[in-house]
Formats: structure tokens, C-alpha cells, sequence
């Protein structure tokens, strides 16, 4: 089987070594009640097999009563012991599934504006799923199948050549070894049925995702149908994918069952002859039994563990792939950046996308005293020149500076401390008006207040019921676009930002409050660097700065 470690080693590498740091107490008692639960469980059947040949009555009047009661009380002990490792492997599987969930989703943080470009939600919280239940898979069959297994094997076997002979104790050994290889083939053979099932539901979640997304227009265009019909295809897909690798599982228990068969005739063929001769006791043939039957149990754990492992690698890929696309490369905070004159100057910068298309050679400088408007045709490039100011990627030539800075210097953290933008396509939290204007920032009810009255909102927001407190639905689609916009407005203006900029941020405003805002943060220009791109010429005053951007070659 092959497995790409370059691929997965990493976030194994960083959940794992959390993992151990997090649950190492609880990991140490997992590991004293395994070993205390198969000493117990081998112990107690070769006591009895010892028991069943010295029983005569007159045993029994000399205490083997005492014995057998010992007996019982060892099996009790392993019934616990195995029962208390298997809670406490439960208990750090908890711990697992949080250090997954918030390392995945800081890492998330992490990732480029292209990445969320091309995974939708659904898509990631679907990889995040897998990805988290096949590590926890893996640790839980570790620590409660193949620990225990391998304990209990090393002992049953042992125990097997010491009582019985070497000969059969080697028939189990290589019945398990020839086990282990059956699984190990059916688990390679059906990798790939289980990969391509695994892919096509990754799909099918970013399907999901996407028809969420658009359930409205989908809805008014009667596309519902159309959708469903693709959605079914999909998942068709996936059936079929697990369908055959289901298959292929069933066709190898025949060759199980052979292994097994051949495993017990074999060994009793042996066997029984020599009790019959006298060479060995009915008791060892008890325990012999009781071992073999012990020792197949680990075998089919391990069995079952590599098979586990397969499918938890699988479903691993896509948690991994997540986890390895590129991030930020962002320079350390070192909390010494400061906006002092509030210069902005884009010297001859260029940046193109995949497809050729982006911006080409643009020169401007945006200072206070004046908003700076950048404008242009359709798909010229504005909003890739805010995204660059963003540092969502960076220029391909030429340079950013701020204050003579240069933005790729400036560590994210520092330089968002200072900067706010309100985008074109807003995005609410499902929470109330004050969660989103603040966004977890120190709570300051005074400029809470100023921020919603400088972008005009303040009114309308006191007029509601429940005020500052009101909900604003999924993505924020109880309000209306042009109330979306000033409760971004506000968002942006509530930390007092030495630089704003705006990306149409006034589109779904009418005149009247357009002017407003656009009154309320003219008053801000001498303390504030303020850039606005526009398609609505009309708000442009005579003494703002205009920066025209010509269309990129495609
Ligand atoms: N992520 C992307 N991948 C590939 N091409 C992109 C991407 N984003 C934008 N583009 C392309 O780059 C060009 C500039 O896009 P941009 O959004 O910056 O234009 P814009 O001037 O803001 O347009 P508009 O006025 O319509 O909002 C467009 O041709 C667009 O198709």
C-alpha cells in the first residue's frame, strides 16, 4: 500500500504531538489497565486449565475450592481492566477530536483569499469531518485494538509453546501472519474503489455547498429539479465507488474463512492424537482451546486495524491537502509598525492571476486631505488593488509603501491594526448589529454608537426593537443591501483606522444617504487616508484625487 507521508506528515506531526501534551495522563492509565487487562486475561485461563487436572474430591477438601474462587476473581479483575482501558481511550478520544478541530481551523485562518476561492464551506467542514473521525479512528484502534493485542499475543503465545509445544505455537503465529497479509491485500486491492469514493463525496459536499449557496435563484429559475437530478448522479458516484470496494471485502471472507479453518484442523489433527496417547492432559486441550480462540481475537483486531487504517488514510487526504495549501507568507508581528503621515504609493505595480488577466504597471499616491477614488472600466483591476493593499497576495513587480514602508514588510497583524476596509461583497455574521460592527474587538458602547452614526445607520438601528442587539439572519439577509453596507461602513470606522478603504461601498445606497456617509467620512480625511473605488462618478468632488486604472491585457 502506498501512502504519501510528505502529504499527511505534517498535520499528523502537529495534532499528534498537541494530542500527547493534552491527554498524557489519561494515556498512561490507558496503557496500565491495557497491560494489567491482558495479564488478567491470559492468567486466568491457565489457572483454570491448571485447576481442571488436579480436580479430584480430595483436592477440593484441600483448598482447590480457594482456587478456583481466585479463578473468578481473576476473570472479574479482566473484565474490569479491559472495560476501564476502553472508557479511558473513549475519554482521550475527546481530547483528539478538540485539538484537531482547533488546530484545522487555526491553520484555516492561515490560508490565501485563491483558497476559499476554490473550497466552499461545506466542502471544508466536510474534509475537517473526515479528517478529525480518521485520526480519531486510528488513535482509538491503537490504543484499544492494537496495544492490547500485541500485549495479549506476545503472552498467549508464549504461554502456547511453554504448555503445549513450539510446533503449535508456531502454526498460530504463521496462521496470524498469513491473517495479517490476506487483510493487508484486500485493504490495497480496494484502496483505490475507497479513494475514488471518498473524492467524488468531497465533490459532492462542494455541490452541497454551492446549491446552498444559490437555493434562491436555483429556486426561481426552477434549476431545483436540475440540481437534484446532478446532486443524485453524484451521490450515485459515491455508492457505486463504496459498492465495489464492499464487494471485493465480501469476496476475500472466503479466503478468511479457508485461513481459519486450516488454522484449527491443522492444530487439532496435531493435538489430539497426543491427548489420546497420554501426552497431553484434557486441561491443555481446554487451554489450548481457550488460547487459540484468545489469540484468533488479536489477530482479527489487528486485521481490523489495518484495514481501519486504509480507510482512515483516505479519508485523511483531504484534511491533509487542506491543511498543506498555501498560507500567508507573513512576516512576524513585531508591533513596532505605526501609520505616521498616511501615505499610501503604489510604484509601477503589477499582478497577474492564472488566467493572465489582473493589473499592469499602476502608479498613484493616496495621501489625507482628500479621498482618493480609484476608477476604471469593468474588470480593470480596482478590486485586485485592494486586494494587494490587503496583502491577500503580493505584488508580482513593483512595490506598496506605506509611510515609505514597504507593505510586504509590514506583518499582517500589524498592519490590519491599522487599516479597515469595507469589501464589495459584505458578509454579516448570523449575530446581532453590535457583534457585527465590533467583531470581537475591546466592546466600547460610545464608539459603537459614533461609528453607526458616521455611517449613517445610527437611526435606523435605534428605531429597531431590539437596537443594537438585533439579529441579522444567515449572512446577514434580514437587512438590506444598503443597510449591509453601512453596518459594514461602521465596522470599519469603529477602531478608528488610520487608512479606509472602500470598494464600492456606497452601490447599494441611494443618493440621499450616499451623500451622507460620504459628508460624515470627508470629515475624517485630514486624520484619515481614505481610497474608494467607484463606478458612480457623481460622488466625486472637485477637489478629491481621481486615479483612472487602464484595462489589462487578457
Ligand atoms: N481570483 C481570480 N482569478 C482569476 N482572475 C481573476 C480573479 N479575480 C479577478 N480576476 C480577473 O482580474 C480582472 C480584474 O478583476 P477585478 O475584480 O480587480 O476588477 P474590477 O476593476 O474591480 O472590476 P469591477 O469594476 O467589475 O468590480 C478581471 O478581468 C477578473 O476577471
Amino acid at each position: 500500500m502506498k501512502f504519501d507521508l510528505p502529504l499527511i506528515s505534517p498535520p499528523l506531526r502537529t495534532i499528534l504531538s498537541n494530542y500527547l501534551k493534552t491527554a498524557r495522563l489519561v494515556l498512561l492509565a490507558v496503557l496500565v489497565t491495557t497491560l494489567l487487562g491482558t495479564l488478567t486475561s491470559i492468567s486466568a485461563p491457565y489457572l483454570f486449565s491448571r485447576l481442571i487436572d488436579q480436580l479430584t474430591s480430595a483436592s477440593m477438601a484441600g483448598g482447590l475450592l480457594w482456587a478456583f474462587m481466585a479463578y473468578a476473581v481473576l476473570m472479574g479483575a479482566a473484565y474490569t481492566f479491559q472495560r476501564m482501558s476502553s472508557f479511558l481511550t473513549f475519554m482521550t478520544s475527546e481530547s483528539l477530536n478538540f485539538v484537531t478541530s482547533t488546530a484545522f481551523f487555526a491553520r484555516l485562518l492561515e490560508k490565501t483569499s485563491d483558497f476559499f476561492l476554490e473550497h466552499n464551506p461545506a466542502e471544508i467542514e466536510s474534509a475537517q469531518q473526515k479528517g478529525a473521525s480518521a485520526l480519531n479512528i486510528v488513535v482509538q484502534f491503537a490504543l484499544a485494538a492494537v496495544l492490547p493485542s500485541i500485549a495479549q499475543l506476545i503472552l498467549a503465545l508464549g504461554l502456547l509453546g511453554t504448555v503445549l509445544d513450539l510446533d503449535i505455537a508456531l502454526i498460530v503465529f504463521g496462521y496470524g501472519v498469513v491473517y495479517v497479509a490476506l487483510v493487508t491485500r484486500a485493504a490495497s486491492v480496494t484502496r483505490p474503489h475507497l479513494d475514488e469514493a471518498i473524492e467524488q463525496s468531497q465533490a459532492s459536499s462542494r455541490f452541497v455547498g454551492n446549491a446552498i449557496s444559490s437555493m434562491d435563484t436555483l429556486r426561481q429559475f426552477q434549476s431545483d429539479r436540475w440540481m437534484i437530478g446532478q446532486f443524485n448522479d453524484r451521490e450515485r458516484t459515491v455508492l457505486d465507488a463504496f459498492g465495489r470496494y464492499a464487494m471485493i471485502q465480501v469476496r476475500y471472507a472466503f479466503v478468511f474463512g479457508l485461513a481459519l479453518t486450516a488454522q484449527f484442523a491443522i492444530t487439532l489433527w496435531l493435538l489430539v492424537p497426543r491427548v489420546a496417547a497420554g501426552e497431553l492432559t484434557v486441561g491443555d486441550l481446554v487451554l489450548f482451546n481457550t488460547l487459540l480462540l484468545q489469540l484468533n481475537i488479536p489477530f482479527q483486531m489487528m486485521g481490523q486495524a489495518i484495514q481501519q487504517f486504509a480507510q482512515s488514510y483516505s479519508n485523511f487526504v483531504p484534511f491533509a491537502r487542506m491543511w498543506q495549501a498555501e498560507s500567508h507568507d507573513d512576516p512576524d508581528s513585531t508591533r513596532s509598525f505605526a501609520v505616521t503621515e498616511g501615505v499610501i504609493a503604489f510604484t509601477d505595480v503589477s499582478y497577474l492571476y492564472g488566467n493572465g488577466r489582473g493589473v499592469c504597471g499602476v502608479n498613484f499616491t493616496a495621501r489625507r486631505g482628500t479621498i482618493t477614488y480609484i476608477i476604471g472600466d469593468t474588470g480593470s483591476g480596482k478590486s485586485t488593488l485592494f486586494k494587494l493593499l490587503l496583502k491577500a497576495m503580493r505584488p508580482a513587480t513593483g512595490s506598496i509603501t506605506i509611510d515609505g514602508v514597504d507593505l510586504g514588510s509590514i506583518a499582517g497583524a500589524d498592519w490590519f491594526a491599522h487599516v479597515a476596509a469595507v469589501p464589495q461583497d459584505i458578509v454579516l455574521l448570523n449575530d446581532t448589529l453590535a457583534t457585527n460592527i465590533v467583531l470581537g474587538r475591546p466592546f466600547d458602547q460610545a464608539r459603537l454608537r459614533r461609528a453607526a452614526e458616521r455611517a449613517a445607520i445610527l437611526g435606523f438601528i435605534e428605531g429597531l426593537e431590539s437596537g443594537f442587539q438585533t439579529m441579522v439572519g444567515e449572512r446577514g439577509l434580514k437587512l438590506s443591501g444598503g443597510e449591509r453596507q453601512r453596518i459594514a461602513i461602521a465596522r470599519a470606522l469603529y477602531a478608528d483606522p488610520a487608512i479606509v478603504l472602500l470598494d464600492e461601498a456606497s452601490s447599494a445606497l441611494d443618493a440621499e444617504t450616499e451623500k451622507d456617509i460620504m459628508d460624515q467620512l470627508r470629515r475624517l480625511r485630514d486624520e484619515v487616508t481614505i481610497i474608494a473605488i467607484t463606478h458612480r462618478l457623481s460622488v466625486i468632488a472637485a477637489d478629491d484625487n481621481v486615479v483612472r486604472i487602464g484595462s489589462t491585457p487578457t
